[in-house]
């Protein structure tokens, strides 16, 4: 059963300038097309020009939607392109949306592995809140940080994320406490599997089979919409008194079995 998702008034976001990292597919994009389509005006940001302009193409206004092309990974360039999208527009909400991993036991993961998955998920995220941070303070926004359901009971094949994610966890509620003199809130939103192509190879397909079939209590995936409309939620006036949250939006996947039942999944 898909959910009925769109539950905000029309004009929610009306006036917000936002930043979406990953804006060119899955859930980046229907994050930002939700945004537009409640009045913000959104950067994309993403290393490929091509997608991040087809979700241009698919916005309800294009005129409130433009991009960067930048690898988060790359501090100068986080810095430049973040500058430039905050002198231009100011930045209301900043959404860490890009990020992703392997699965691998922990035994299968190198050094290399390793520093490429933190490097995404959680130093590249660090990077580019704090080149939004004077932004952000002037307009006393958001941050809405895209992590992981389950994040805070592991995962097997997911050390690498998991920690990075955790992480990110400790440092959305560090700063929570620290920016709340400037007014500005951060959360994290955390999907249980959701479908986007991301999850269409052979790994994907595993963790779906295995999560949603067997380790999801609602035995569907989270839409794409859903958590856009969280984000959606949590950016506005109704979210403005959360800040250092961890949202679940997973159908119950974190209380149930678990990735810890799933090992065959990772053998
Ligand atoms: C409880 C309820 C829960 C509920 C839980 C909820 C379900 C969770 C489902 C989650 C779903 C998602 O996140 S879906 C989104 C997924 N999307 C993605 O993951 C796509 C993005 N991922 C990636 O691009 C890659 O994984 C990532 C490593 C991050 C990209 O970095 P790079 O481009 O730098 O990668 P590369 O240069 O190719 O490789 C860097 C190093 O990583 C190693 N590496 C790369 N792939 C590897 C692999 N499959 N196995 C081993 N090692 C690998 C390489 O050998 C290199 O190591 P050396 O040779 O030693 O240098
Ligand atoms: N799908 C799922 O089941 C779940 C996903 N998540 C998390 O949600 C987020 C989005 O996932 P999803 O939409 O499924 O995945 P996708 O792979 O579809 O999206 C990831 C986006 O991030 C961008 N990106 C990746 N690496 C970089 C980089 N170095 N610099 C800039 N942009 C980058 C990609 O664009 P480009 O390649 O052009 O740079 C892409 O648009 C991720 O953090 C993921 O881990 C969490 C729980 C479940």
């Amino acid at each position: 059963m898909t959910a009925r998702t769109s539950v905000l008034a029309d004009t929610a976001c009306a006036g917000l300038s936002a930043l979406v990292t990953g804006a060119g597919s899955g859930i980046g994009r229907a994050i930002t097309l939700r945004l537009v389509e409640l009045g913000a005006r959104v950067t994309g940001l993403g290393r490929r020009a091509e997608t991040l302009a087809e979700t241009g193409s698919l916005a309800a206004d294009r005129e409130r939607y433009d991009y960067e092309v930048c690898d988060v990974r790359d501090t100068e360039a986080v810095v430049a392109a973040v500058g430039r999208t905050g002198a231009r527009h100011g930045l209301g909400l900043l959404v860490n949306n890009a990020g992703g991993q392997f699965f691998a036991p922990a035994t299968g993961i190198s050094a290399g592995g390793w520093r490429a998955v933190i490097d995404l998920n959680l130093t590249a995220a660090f990077t580019v809140t704090m080149a939004a941070y004077p932004f952000l303070a002037e307009a006393g926004g958001s941050v809405v940080n895209i992590s992981l359901s389950g994040v805070e009971r592991g995962g097997m094949g997911m050390a690498h994320s998991v920690a990075a994610r955790s992480g990110i966890l400790g440092l959305t509620r560090t700063l929570a406490l620290e920016w709340a003199k400037d007014g500005v809130r951060l959360n994290c939103v955390g999907p249980g599997t959701v479908l986007t192509s991301a999850l269409s190879d052979e790994a994907g397909r595993h963790v779906h089979d295995n999560l949603v079939a067997r380790g999801t209590p609602m035995r569907r995936a989270t839409a794409p919409e859903e958590v856009a409309e969280l984000v959606a939620f949590l950016a506005g006036p109704a979210g403005a008194m959360m800040t250092g949250q961890l949202i679940q939006i997973d159908g119950g996947a974190h209380l149930g079995p678990g990735l810890h039942m799933l090992p065959e999944a990772y053998a």
